[in-house]
């Protein structure tokens, strides 16, 4: 059932707590209660998915943030970025981020995940061990539009009959055409990429997201619907935000076994495990708050040490984001949809009528990834942070035109993600209280590597603009200025770089016998009895994609790791 008070539950004992209602979590909570002998508590600190429309249209997203349904972190000044401080959204909702996530639905590289393997000891979380986890998550079907997709996917990459969906963009872009030509016309630098989920995402394809039937498919609606939640065992606890974990020594370990929560003196007790789902900013701050971290550094702030892990909150991964802006031709109607009221109000209201039409797609319908070559100099001098030859430094998605009112023509270009950075940051606390805002820094830009990619980047960005297919549609490049000098290029990354909402690592897996890192490959907190994290500050490194798939990855193979423990 779903409770929206604490003072609703009947009960105060489960044998799994649940801290975090989000993609981890809800993924996590449905497949523990799959075993009817679990009585499984989850605790969100936001309100329900239910009923809000901007979680449930996909061109809405970004009307979540800065809501109650975000968290509304901001970062600390950040050295490499020209001391500016960035908004980090993080969903404040059951769901979590997949609840106000861009959708993009991508996985890396088959390198990613058996650098991960070599890395914990581990072959359980290799590419080809996980991939049965990729497909039980994942419920392929047909784009809202219904159009033909033949030769837009690899059917044997694909789950079917899994539990979230996941689609080709559902209508048409205005610019598709055009992305589609640039693999024969430069077919060095972007060959054409039938499916960029099939482990080795070098070149330029279509790309799923994570919706279905016109509509936003998250961790929420796939794992936690009413089919789910009216479990006899299964208690989700909404608008309650938990404060500390907290522990007992036994065997002279501290062993885990209850909450303390916001608004109230009752403790909520777990018999086999709290499960840590809050997701990578939170995670770390309520491991610190709770007196798990490095020692000395509680220590100076007056928090108790019950467990020396100098690992929590560090190696907080982020992937830089920037734009290369053109003005354009545009003559469609659909390229005023962000500033014409009647354009917007029709597209809505085919949304309602028949889930099609322009609001279907978040962004746009192709990403090309790319990997330095092996001999650019910028991987010999600084080496290269990748996992390995099948996985791109750089991803660039076309963007559809937009009209500005600032400009006299549309507004289009290319995004542009470094999605092996080597630069790392932090999470930490500053204070005994709970309720403090975490002190996050990515560390953008901080390395060589990631400020000489970038410059690569947007040079790479300029020849995909020069392939013949786009000279009646682009007018002149505006940002960065084309004939911009790499100090210049510098310059305007470390003024404009912003973060991909991709925050990864701050409680690191790493192998058993390791000196760094947070958990064990299975997901149990070192040193420690009854605590396992499960959400994406496990991951050692950053995928070399977008973060979701394997956030459900790691939570469906962890609930295997979980029911095969309390066997
Ligand atoms: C704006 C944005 C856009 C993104 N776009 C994409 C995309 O297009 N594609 C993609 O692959 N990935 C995307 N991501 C990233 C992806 O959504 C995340 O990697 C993923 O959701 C992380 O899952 P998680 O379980 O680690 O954490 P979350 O999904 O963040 O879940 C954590 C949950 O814990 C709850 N919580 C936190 N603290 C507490 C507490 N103290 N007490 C109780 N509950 C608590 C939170 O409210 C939240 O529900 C995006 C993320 C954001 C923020």
């Amino acid at each position: 059932a779903v409770f929206q008070h604490i003072n609703e539950l009947t009960s105060t004992s489960y044998d799994f707590i649940i801290v975090g209602g989000g993609l981890a979590g809800s993924v996590v909570a449905n497949r523990l209660t799959e075993n009817p002998k679990f009585k499984v508590l989850v605790v969100e600190a936001g309100p329900t998915n239910e009923g809000v429309l901007n979680a449930v249209v996909p061109a809405f997203e970004v009307r979540l943030w800065k809501t109650a349904y975000d968290w509304n972190f901001t970062t600390i000044p950040g050295k490499g970025i020209n001391n500016r401080t960035l908004d980090y959204p993080r969903g404040h909702m059951l769901g979590g981020c997949s609840s106000h996530n861009g959708m993009f639905y991508t996985r890396g590289s088959m390198d990613d995940y058996n650098r991960w393997a070599d890395v914990t000891g581990d072959p359980g979380w290799s590419w080809k061990n996980l991939l049965p986890y990729f497909f039980k998550n994942e419920r392929w079907s047909p784009p809202a539009d219904r159009h033909d997709t033949h030769g837009q996917f690899d059917p044997s990459a694909h789950g079917y009959n899994g539990m979230m969906f996941t689609s080709l963009p559902g209508n048409p872009n205005t610019i598709d055409d055009m992305v589609l030509k640039v693999p024969s016309q430069l077919p060095d630098q972007f060959p054409f990429l039938l499916d960029l989920n099939a482990g080795r995402p070098l070149g330029l394809g279509w790309f799923p997201y994570s919706i279905g039937n016109g509509t936003r498919s998250s961790a929420a609606t796939a794992y936690l619907s009413e089919k789910f939640t009216s479990r006899s065992n299964l208690y989700v606890l909404l608008n309650t935000k938990v404060l500390r974990v907290l522990s007992v020594i036994k065997a002279s370990k501290p062993t885990f076994d209850s909450i303390e929560v916001d608004g109230t003196a009752i403790k909520l007790t777990a018999s086999k495990e709290v499960i840590l789902a809050a997701g990578p900013i939170n995670t770390p701050q309520i491991l610190l708050n709770s007196g798990v971290g490095d020692r000395q550094f509680l220590h100076g702030l007056g928090i108790p040490s019950v467990l020396h892990l100098p690992s929590v909150g560090k190696n907080l991964t982020d992937q830089p984001f920037i734009v290369v802006s053109y003005s354009v031709n545009s003559n469609k109607p659909q390229d005023n949809l962000n500033t014409n009221a009647t354009l917007q109000a029709l597209a809505l209201a085919q949304w309602e009528f028949n889930r099609t039409g322009p609001y279907v797609n978040p962004a746009g319908g192709q990403i090309a990834w790319s990997r330095l070559p092996a001999n650019s100099p910028i991987i010999k001098k600084y080496g290269d942070p990748s996992a390995g030859s099948n996985t791109p430094h750089l991803e660039l998605v076309p963007s559809n035109p937009i009209s500005l009112p600032s400009q006299p023509s549309h507004v289009g270009g290319m995004g542009i993600i470094l999605v092996t950075p080597s630069s790392r940051g932090y999470v930490s606390i500053n204070s005994t209280d709970p309720f403090g805002k975490p002190i996050i820094d990515f560390g953008f830009l901080t390395t060589d590597f990631d400020v000489q990619a970038l410059i690569e980047s947007i040079k790479l960005s300029q020849k995909f603009y020069k392939a013949p297919v786009w000279k009646d549609y682009i007018i002149e490049q505006l940002s960065p200025l084309p004939n911009a000098t790499d100090a210049e290029l510098t310059d305007f990354m470390r003024n404009t770089a912003g973060p991909s909402y991709h925050a990864v690592g701050t409680a690191a897996m790493s192998a058993p016998n390791a000196n760094y890192g947070v958990v064990n490959p299975d997901l149990r907190v070192k040193g420690a009895s009854g605590l396992r994290i499960v959400d994406g500050s496990v991951l050692p490194f950053v995928i070399s994609a977008h973060t979701q798939a394997p956030g459900y990855a790691i939570a469906e193979r962890a609930s295997d790791l979980i029911k095969s423990f309390w066997k």
